[in-house]
């Protein structure tokens, strides 16, 4: 069988600097071959001929969002360039500034032919570091952009203030707390760290760190904290849950294949590692709509936390009804009287 294709995304609102990035890369990918996809709004054309590069293949995907309206062109075009002979390292997606790139991921999951054949690598946003805050309050493609993304650029800081920056920063954190977040000016990040991030590999999915605050619910000792909860103006919200207690392995996986069909339209993004009671290993999972990828992954260390860390980010989530049916899925405990 052969290799699948790494697949990366860029994402990110109007403006923020998504092609200069784009050229970046191609630009540093001495030896590499990538094929690149770029999706605009509009019939023009124009990001498709300002990218760099005779010998990169530009494939312009116009006339519609690719969150709407050209998804069947999409895959016409990725499986044509998977059946190509001599393959490309990489394929790389820049969507439109008004796009929510979930589709784009849920795309790549559901088609069989996409599926076997490429790997999706990272969905990096592109943030305009003086505009976001604004951007999130007024636009709620802005916060789906950010809430997919494994990679968040706070590009421009040339041009933004220090007080712009932390508002930013504040910002990226509130809606998506997974994603790790860098500073720059016109997309100047090392290849390796954009590219080859393996952030779809359940093995190295990244979520907060474990808070504990003890507490008492009921009889059984127990843990649990939201570590991190934001809302935008849109609706946005992220629920981060911090779970000490084991959850039952059934009832779990039940709930969040339940959760995940019935919230999937307005849940963006989920992510977690999990204990589940009777077992060595972390299961983890990751979320994109209705899209679910899970499993076992390593065993847990000797001395390691044996916790539980969810996070959810969604339109319309409702914290405490997300606390209430995590609860009823805890493994149950010997309470000694
Ligand atoms: N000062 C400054 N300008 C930048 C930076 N990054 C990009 N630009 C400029 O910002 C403008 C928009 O950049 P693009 O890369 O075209 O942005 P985009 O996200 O692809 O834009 P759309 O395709 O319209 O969504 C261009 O004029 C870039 O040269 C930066 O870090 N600092």
């Amino acid at each position: 069988m052969t290799s699948r294709i790494p697949v990366t995304v860029i994402t990110g609102f109007l403006g923020a600097g998504k092609t200069t990035l784009l050229n970046r890369i191609l630009q540093g990918a001495a030896g590499k071959r990538y094929a690149v996809i770029v999706n605009e709004f509009g019939e023009l054309g124009i990001d498709g001929s300002l990218v760099v590069g005779a010998e990169e293949e530009v494939h312009e995907l116009n006339n519609g969002c690719v969150c709407c309206r050209v998804r069947g062109d999409l895959i016409r075009v990725m499986s044509g360039l998977i059946r190509r002979p001599g393959r490309f390292d990489g394929i790389i997606i820049e969507t439109s500034g008004l796009a929510d790139p979930a589709p784009v991921i849920q795309t790549l999951h559901f088609d069989d032919f996409l599926r076997q054949h490429t790997q999706p690598d990272s969905v990096i946003c592109v943030a305009d570091a003086r505009h976001l805050a604004r951007q999130l309050q007024a636009a709620p493609e802005a916060g789906a952009q950010l809430a997919q993304a494994d990679l968040v650029l706070l590009n421009k800081c040339d041009l933004a203030k220090a007080d712009e920056l932390a508002v930013s920063e504040i910002a990226v954190e509130r809606v998506n707390p997974t994603a790790e977040v860098v500073r720059c000016e016109r997309g100047d990040i090392e290849l390796d760290r954009l590219i080859g991030r393996g952030a779809f590999d359940l093995s190295r999915l990244r979520v907060p760190p474990l808070q504990i605050q003890r507490g008492r619910i009921g009889r059984v000792p127990h843990a649990y904290v939201e570590v991190e909860e934001g809302r935008h103006g849109d609706g946005l919200r992220c629920v981060s849950l911090s779970i000490e207690q084991a959850f039952d392995p059934s009832l779990f996986v039940g709930w969040l294949l339940r959760f995940v069909r019935e919230n999937g339209e307005h849940l963006l993004r989920g992510k977690g590692i999990v204990s589940l009671r009777g077992s060595e290993k972390r299961f983890v999972f990751q979320t994109v709509h209705m899209t679910v990828d899970s499993g076992m992954d390593r065993a847990w260390k000797d001395g390691e936390p044996r916790g539980s860390r969810l996070v959810f980010i969604g339109r319309d989530l409702s914290a405490i009804a997300l606390r209430e049916q995590l609860e009823a899925c805890l493994a149950q405990v010997e309470v000694t009287p």
